[in-house]
């Protein structure tokens, strides 16, 4: 399984907004990342077909999305940021009607709907109407109707938005338990999500990809670099003055505690392990980008 994204540029109003991708995905769960504007929603909408490139090209297996046609959208199941319910619906009917909508039979129907619900655990829930589920209950109606076709892409657009600790384990085991025999690429904000659970991190910022990296590296490019530190409030300024701040906890003394990456050993601090969201938020800074992250 080989999904090409070869030099895929894309112009809006004569602004670039992608820049001549490149990478290659194979089975696997890919991490897509970036600040706000990077472009992670453009590139996701054009390997989706929603959305027409201005240059390169997309293949599957080698072969080119335009040539595949139809046959390419029957390999994408896609899960927008915003992803409009019929409140008024079941979780059931729901499913059933894009299934029709994704041109499967009435058996087809009958069997993967029933099949989707399970594997997203809302069986017990099918009969209630959405206007009545959780946003984690309608994420999972989303990642559901997204796997209907049993696709092969499956393309995942800030799917843990709203959720709450628990829900995100669930989501995570989810998707793992999905995962195999297809190419999921999921972009979020939220890089503990992607712990544990990406092949690879695909990084990007204004339209550029960054780089491609296993977790394993991207960890290794902080490891030795993480701090902690327990410090009073008010010497908060020249910490952040002198630093690059990863995050920042208000103890139950009133104390800060702050975990600093830093190439320099931080003598006053006690060394920790990094996490991915460490090294994420360390080449940002690498490329000047300390700001464009939000907490
Ligand atoms: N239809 C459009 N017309 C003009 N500009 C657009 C259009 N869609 C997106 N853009 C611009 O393209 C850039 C990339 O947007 P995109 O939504 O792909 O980024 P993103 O990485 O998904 O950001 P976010 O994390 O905020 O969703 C932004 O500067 C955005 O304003």
């Amino acid at each position: 399984m080989n999904l090409e994204i070869s030099n895929i540029s894309k112009i809006y109003n004569n602004k670039v907004i992608l820049d001549n991708i490149s990478f290659q995905l194979f089975g696997g769960i890919y991490g897509l990342v970036g600040p706000n504007g990077a472009g992670k929603t453009t590139l996701m909408r054009i390997i989706c077909d929603i959305l027409p490139q201005d240059k390169g090209y997309i293949s599957f297996d080698g072969m080119k999305k335009e040539d595949l046609d139809e046959k390419y959208r029957d390999l994408l199941g896609y899960l927008p940021q915003e992803l409009g319910f019929y409140e008024h619906f079941t979780g059931e009917e729901f499913l059933r009607y894009i299934a029709v909508l994704k041109g499967l039979t009435k058996k087809e129907t009958d069997k993967k709907v029933q099949e989707t619900l399970e594997l997203v655990n809302l069986t017990y829930e099918k009969k209630k109407k959405i206007a009545k589920y959780s946003g984690g209950m309608k994420r999972r109606l989303g990642i559901a109707q997204a796997l209907l076709n049993d696709p092969k892409i499956l393309i995942l657009d800030e799917p843990t938005v709203g959720l709450d600790p628990m829900e995100r384990i669930r989501f995570k085991n989810l998707l793992s338990r999905i995962s195999v025999n297809k190419v999921i690429i999921l972009s979020t904000h939220i890089i503990s999500d992607i712990e544990g659970l990406a092949t690879e991190v695909i990084l990007m910022n204004k339209g550029t990809l960054k780089g491609k990296y296993s977790p394993e590296e991207l960890l290794g490019n902080v490891n030795g670099k993480v701090f902690e530190i327990k410090i009073e409030e008010n010497m908060y300024g020249e910490y952040n003055e002198t630093y690059l701040i990863s995050r920042r906890e208000i103890e139950s003394d009133g104390q800060v505690r702050l975990r600093i990456i830093s190439d320099k050993e931080v003598k006053e601090g006690n060394l920790v392990k990094g996490s991915l969201e460490d090294a994420y938020i360390y080449h940002l800074e690498k490329e000047g980008e300390k700001n464009g992250y939000s907490h």
